[in-house]
């Protein structure tokens, strides 16, 4: 671990933007299918020294859902294509343990940390939405044995990903010997859920093993991360909020006998950012102005998992039981509406601009100024940056915000290393 602590950065990519109406602004190139416009904005990210480009996903589609969500590449396919145009960056791609197979998901995660030559991250989800059982001929587990699923499957992965030593493929031509049967390592495991004998048919991987993401804020979503990530994607939108997670999940890094700076904690981040603090709420009020009730109204109704449609929209929030689809998102959105005294159609409209995640409208000083108060005030180790829109909403950010938080010393000027690893600090695990 590097002495002095820096705040960590994410590209959390999105073809088509974050803001719902992003990819109407005249300047946006939208779509989640657009190579060209997905391998620029990473190779803006990595020339602006980021820590990692960050892929989400979701294994359903429809035709209300946030534009970048209705189409999108598999997320592992286009880390492949990534790793072939960057060099530095690492590359991050949710895969669900509930919809997947743990010997597929370390398969693949190996490969693209081979192929990237050290750069692979998997975020760990456990899939919120019981519709996505139409599409996988299964039923959908209810929230907790979700989390008791994906236990188990992380466990059969790190375990995979030490099937070989690292000098196992020894290659002697003079022996014939390819791999040494002395260095295979047979998980052989037979849980509850997983039946997996192993070995995997890759080997060790430059990392030892790809980084570990993992996104889902409930209780047993922490002890998830507390046991066995490096890095935790959250979506807190106050400070004092912010604080109580970070403190939450870092006491339990401990509990596990980890040591608290071993794992990352990254909030979302949706920086609007003008000359002025009025340009930036101009801004943002433009792209507002795209976004009618009717297309903001799923997002909200998605992430509280509950029909809206019965409430006068111009009225409070209803209390209404907290739904297990998204536990810990409809837990911080009813309390951003109490705390603010939201309307339905405000906290909605609110949900289309970041869906949820910490919004910071203002000057490039402002912005970083922001970063720098829950970055010193342990509300966050980095941030996964979320532009409205691409690749002008990104530009902006490289441009005018990173060299304040160079200027700052909080922020690389240079990358290190050439493992995400590296950029992250941490070690390689020893086998
Ligand atoms: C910040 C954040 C990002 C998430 N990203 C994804 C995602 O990309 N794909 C997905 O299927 N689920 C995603 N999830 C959902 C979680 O994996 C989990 O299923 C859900 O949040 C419910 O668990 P929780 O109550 O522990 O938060 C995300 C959750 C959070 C908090």
């Amino acid at each position: 671990m590097s002495d002095k602590r820096q705040i960590h950065l994410g590209l959390f990519l999105q073809g088509a933007g974050h803001h719902v109406s992003g990819w109407r602004h005249p300047k946006a190139e939208a779509g989640s299918e657009n190579f060209d416009l997905l391998r620029r904005v990473s190779q803006i990210a990595e020339q602006a020294k980021f820590d990692m480009v960050f892929l989400a996903d979701g294994l359903t589609s429809a035709v209300d859902a946030h534009p970048s969500m209705i189409a999108r590449f598999e997320p592992l396919t286009l880390l492949s294509a990534l790793a072939m145009v960057t060099d530095k960056i690492g590359l991050a791609a949710t895969a669900s343990t509930t919809y997947g197979e743990p010997y597929h998901t370390a398969r693949a995660f190996s490969s693209i940390d081979h192929l990237s030559h050290g750069r692979a991250a998997w975020n760990i989800v456990t899939t919120s939405y019981a519709r996505t059982a139409n599409n996988f001929s299964k039923s959908h587990p209810e929230h907790d044995e979700r989390y008791a699923v994906a236990e188990e499957f992380v466990d059969v992965v790190r375990g995979l990903w030490d099937s070989w030593d690292d000098d196992a493929f020894i290659k002697n031509k003079d022996s014939g010997v390819y791999a040494d049967p002395s260095k295979v390592h047979v998980l052989d495991h037979n849980g509850k859920y997983y039946s997996v004998k192993g070995p995997l048919n890759i080997p060790r991987s430059p990392q030892g093993h790809p980084i570990l993401i993992q996104a889902g804020s409930s209780g047993p979503g922490q002890d998830l991360a507390a046991r066995t990530a490096d890095v935790v994607f959250t979506a807190q939108q106050s400070l004092p909020e912010a604080q109580a997670f970070y403190k939450s999940l870092k006491a339990r890094v401990e509990k596990f006998g980890r040591h608290a700076d071993s794992v990352a904690v990254m909030p979302g981040f949706l920086p609007v950012i003008g000359r002025t603090q009025k340009e930036a709420a101009e801004k943002l009020a433009e792209l507002d102005k795209w976004t009618d009730l009717k297309s903001a109204m799923p997002l909200l109704e998605e992430r509280m998992g509950h029909s809206l449609a019965d409430y006068d929209p111009d009225g409070p929030l209803p209390d209404l039981p907290i739904s297990d689809q998204l536990r810990s998102r409809a837990e911080l959105l009813t309390a951003a509406a109490r705390r603010e005294n939201l309307t339905i159609r405000q906290l909605a409209l609110r949900v289309a601009a970041g869906r949820g995640h910490h919004i910071v409208l203002g000057t490039p000083v402002e912005i970083a100024d922001r970063m720098q108060e829950w970055f010193d005030g342990r509300a966050a180790d980095g941030f996964n940056v979320m532009p409205p829109f691409f690749p002008e909403g990104l530009e902006d950010f490289t441009q005018l915000v990173v060299p304040i938080l160079q200027e700052r010393g909080l922020f690389r000027t240079e990358y290190t290393g050439s493992t995400l690893r590296d950029h992250l600090g941490l070690s390689r695990p020893a086998l």
